[in-house]
């Protein structure tokens, strides 16, 4: 081979090269999932990627993109000033600078964060590289506030286990905290956290449901009665949180979620008052009408995945408004504490009775239907009927209405049983009074208030 047609080889060969570069550097460009702009100083467009495109055209006002700087005017006004203020030959103009679109606007998207990186390459050339930071930002803000969250649980608490789960909940890591509060040793790494349950208080049906409700909610926490490796009981909460990085630990042994263990022994009797507090009602000792909706709404759901019926009676003193007049409201109050008294001995463990108004009443009857729950209601009628209430020398003598309904599994909720309840009760008041009435679909529209169902008023 001739000297020159080598030379012409190699020269093909280097602009094949080249070619070849330029094509790699277009793909990368196109590729790229990042927005990537070349501009001059002055900002001019030379050439932008796809991303570029689809990031800065809604920031344009004429629906051009002939200038970087012009481009963002509206959202970073500094940059142009940034790039006028840099007198290196090369280098970084701005890493990594936030700018917020649709921030604090009328309308109602939802902001979005672009990260730009503006590089000089020389004294003629600048590049940009634009990327959509709007969800890691969401997330790093997440992630700083659950740690807040988790600093303040864990500040000011002493007595404390702190356990490492895997994906099935079982213990990853033993750490001198396991052993401190529970008194178990390294062998209890494997097995699963329901050790220091009591036996047979968590199945493993349980054990997954607190999972999966830490997963769906952030968190998951009970209280109850907890146990150590040498069988003695204390009073204990746990809480089980996902850790944020879970979705790469779903191997076994590897710590998914983490468990906070705390012996709450000497709070128990403060967090029990509390409770009272919260959910008792303080003049008749029953569930108030907080306590009321929670327990029946978990009845209900209950009664979703193991289907049967489920009832609510609602109780109403007749004519209480005499009543107080006549015996003055310390009377009235004695009546309710007599009404009170009755519905705690007539009903069952596991029904639910509240006080969820000033004189109404209502009872909740799992697993119970329209023709069993209307023969205890009428059991009950009696019985007041029959009663007397000794009051400051007096007898005072009254009656009650109530109103029985029943939702089928699956049907409806809290509030559309005891809107029944509340309609056949006042069709008793309607009907006289000191009577049951069973709610019927004819019942569906009327009145869950006396006064405007033309009730035969005292
Ligand atoms: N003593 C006492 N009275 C209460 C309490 N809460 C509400 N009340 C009274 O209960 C009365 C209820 O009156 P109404 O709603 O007119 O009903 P009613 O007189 O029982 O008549 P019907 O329900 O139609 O038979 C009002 O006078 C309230 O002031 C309470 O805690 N103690």
């Amino acid at each position: 081979m001739s000297g020159q047609a080598h030379d012409h080889q190699v020269l093909a060969g280097e602009v094949a090269q080249l070619r070849a570069d330029y094509e790699a550097l277009i793909q990368f460009l196109y590729l790229a999932p990042v927005g990537l702009v070349q501009a001059e100083t002055d900002g001019s467009i030379v050439m932008m990627n796809p991303i570029s495109a689809q990031l800065l055209m809604p920031l344009s006002r004429d629906g051009g993109l002939d200038n970087l700087f012009t481009a963002l005017d509206g959202v970073a006004p500094d940059l142009r000033y940034l790039c006028d203020q840099y007198t290196r030959p090369s280098g970084k103009i701005c890493d990594g600078l936030h700018v917020h679109l649709n921030a604090g606007g009328a309308g109602k998207k939802v902001p979005q964060i672009l990260s730009v990186t503006l590089l000089k390459l020389d004294a003629t050339r600048l590049m940009a590289v634009i990327d959509d930071v709007t969800m890691q930002v969401r997330r790093e803000r997440q992630l700083r506030q659950s740690d807040a969250w988790l600093n303040a649980i864990l500040t000011g608490i002493t007595d404390y286990a702190l356990v490492g789960l895997d994906a099935r909940g079982a213990i990853a890591e033993w750490n001198p905290s396991i052993g401190r509060v529970t008194g178990f040793g390294e062998g209890a790494v494997g097995q699963p956290y329901s050790i220091f349950y009591p036996p047979d208080a968590m199945t493993p049906e349980h054990l997954h449901d607190r999972l999966r409700d830490a997963d769906r909610d952030g968190w998951s926490m009970d209280e109850g009665k907890r146990m150590r490796a040498d069988g003695s009981a204390f009073w204990g909460s746990a809480m089980i949180a996902p850790l944020p990085d879970r979705e790469a630990a779903d191997h076994a042994g590897v710590p998914a979620y983490c468990l906070i263990l705390r012996d709450i022994t000497d709070k128990r009797g403060a967090i029990e008052r509390r409770r009272r507090e919260a959910f008792g009602d303080h003049l008749t000792g029953l569930a108030n009408r907080r306590a009321f909706f929670e327990a029946a709404e978990q009845e209900l759901v209950r009664s979703r995945t193991a289907p049967r019926p489920t009832a609510l009676i609602a109780l109403d003193a007749d004519h209480f408004k005499a009543i107080n007049d006549r015996h003055g409201h310390p009377g009235g109050d004695a009546v309710l504490q007599h009404l009170a008294g009755i519905l705690a001995e007539t009903f069952r463990e596991v029904d639910v009775v509240a006080r969820i108004g000033g004189e109404e009443f209502a009872v909740l009857l799992p697993s119970t239907d329209l023709a069993r729950a209307a023969v205890v209601a009428e059991r009950l009628r009696a019985i007041v009927a029959s009663g007397v209430v000794h009051f400051d020398g007096s007898r005072i003598r009254y009656t009650v209405s109530a109103g029985v309904a029943c939702l089928l599994d699956g049907e409806g909720g809290t509030d559309l049983l005891l809107k029944r309840a509340d309609q056949a009760l006042y069709a008793a008041k309607r009907a006289g009074r000191n009577r049951v009435e069973r709610w019927r679909p004819e019942l569906a529209g009327t009145s869950t208030h006396p006064a405007d169902g033309g009730s035969d008023a005292a």
